[in-house]
């Protein structure tokens, strides 16, 4: 088992911060090639993850990184699209959010929903003044829950070697 947070009673379940935001693109949200932009998909990403975020923790949480996005497939106009999201692992004050984002194509509405992007976003919970407040532990209830956390345990240790790394070449 992964070494996270032991249940307590301030902990929540990862199931307790999911979030699916839903809507259908149009021409407002298109590119210079005619499918939907990248950043109106960056939008909706953390819009969903700061709901998820937000629930999680109670409160305020405010976006401090994006560690990671994928865009898999282009959205097109008139596509029905799904952000999911839940919070996959929680620090101190910070917590990763993982987010799927799926399109029901709005011509062939027989077929299987298509995965068009993933993302991995770190929020920080924050009190009233802005500054980071402590939020409950995430509780992961099944294998791939567990698997998530241990995958954000990597990320986050991948991004902190890398700030080292950098500081260290700039220091000469
Ligand atoms: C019931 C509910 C339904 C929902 C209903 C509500 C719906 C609601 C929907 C909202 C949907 C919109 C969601 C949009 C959300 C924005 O658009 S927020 C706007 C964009 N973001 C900002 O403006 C943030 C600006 N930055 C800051 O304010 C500060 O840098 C921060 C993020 C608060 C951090 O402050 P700081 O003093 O540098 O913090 P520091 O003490 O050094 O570190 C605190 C924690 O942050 C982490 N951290 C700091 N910097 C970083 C970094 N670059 N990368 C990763 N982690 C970092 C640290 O590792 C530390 O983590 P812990 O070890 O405590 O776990």
């Amino acid at each position: 088992m992964t070494d996270h947070p032991s249940t307590g009673p301030a902990g929540k379940p990862t199931s307790y911060s999911r979030v699916t935001l839903s809507r259908i693109m149009t021409a407002v949200d298109v590119n210079l090639y005619g499918t939907v932009h990248g950043g109106v998909l960056m939008k909706f990403v953390d819009d969903v993850a700061g709901a998820a975020a937000a629930r999680h923790s109670g409160g305020t949480a405010v976006t401090a990184s994006i560690d990671e996005i994928v865009f898999s497939e282009p959205v097109r106009v008139g596509d029905l699209v799904h952000a999911h999201a839940q919070v996959n692992w929680t620090g101190h004050t910070s917590m990763e959010v993982g987010v799927r984002v799926i399109a029901e194509r709005w011509d062939s509405a027989e077929d299987e929903p298509v995965r068009v992007a993933t993302a991995y976003l770190v929020f920080v919970g924050v009190d009233v003044g802005g500054a980071p407040r402590p939020v409950r532990p995430v509780l992961p209830e099944t294998l791939e829950d567990e698997r998530r956390y241990r995958e954000a345990e990597i990320r986050r240790a991948h991004r902190l070697a890398r700030r080292r790394a950098i500081q260290a070449h700039r220091a000469g």
